[in-house]
């Protein structure tokens, strides 16, 4: 992934029911375009093969099963989300939790199939130890946080350095991300300049009245 980035993840909000979530991935496409920024989505998995083979963006899988393709009912392995055409998958996101072993499991083989990997945690300790995986970043975001329209960089700062800290002695090359709560222009200025290489961002971009300026609003900081 081009860094720094916004990374806009549409969960399974009812705004990207359907179509709708290849129209916001599409409006993230037009802004990256417009203003020269990263941007990437992370669609629901019933719209990533559509979503992968429109847009001209990075698209990530919301996540994925620690499982081997064969008889596995209901699973999505990594083989799966590479062969849509995604580029990466988040990974142990708060309201999809891994276990240690899985998510091990998980991030080397998605090294091996080429497919990047974004390994959430929630607090400092926890992403000190997903950088040790060796992910291709991590995205620290305070559970608590997430969706309340409170930003991390603002009411938690202080988890954001000494994450960012932590992993510099970690693995100085695994980019940090952050997310949770952020809304404006503010909230991701400040993430970069705490230390950050970009957002992870879902309810202020998916729930907005006007996706496009939204989007330009906080992928503007990026400059
Ligand atoms: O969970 C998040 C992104 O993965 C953050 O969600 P919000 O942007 O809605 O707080």
């Amino acid at each position: 992934m081009r860094l720094p980035v916004l990374i806009i993840n549409m969960k399974v909000y009812p705004e990207v029911l359907g179509k709708r979530a290849l129209e916001l991935a599409k409006v993230a496409e037009a802004v990256s375009r417009e203003l020269g920024v990263s941007i990437a989505v992370a669609p629901p998995v019933t719209e990533l093969r559509l979503v992968a083979e429109s847009v001209g963006i990075p698209v990530y899988a919301q996540g994925a099963d620690s499982v081997e393709p064969g008889a596995r009912t209901g699973h999505v392995p990594l083989e799966f989300v590479k062969e849509t055409g995604a580029s990466g998958v988040i990974l142990n996101h708060s309201e999809n939790r891994l276990l240690l072993n899985d998510l091990g499991w998980l991030v080397s083989r998605a090294k091996s199939l080429g497919l990047e990997t974004l390994v959430c945690a929630p607090d400092p300790y926890t992403s000190a130890a997903a950088a040790a995986l060796e992910p291709t970043a991590v995205a620290v975001e305070p559970p608590e946080l997430i969706g309340t329209g409170k930003a991390v960089s603002r009411e938690k700062p202080d988890v954001i350095v000494k994450t960012v800290g932590l992993i510099k002695r970690v693995n100085p090359g695994i980019p940090v991300i952050t997310g949770a709560g952020i809304e404006n222009y503010e909230d991701v200025k400040k993430a970069l300049e705490l230390g950050t290489q970009g957002v992870l961002v879902a309810s202020a971009i998916v729930r907005a009245r006007d996706w496009r300026q939204k989007i330009m609003e906080l992928a503007k900081a990026l400059h």
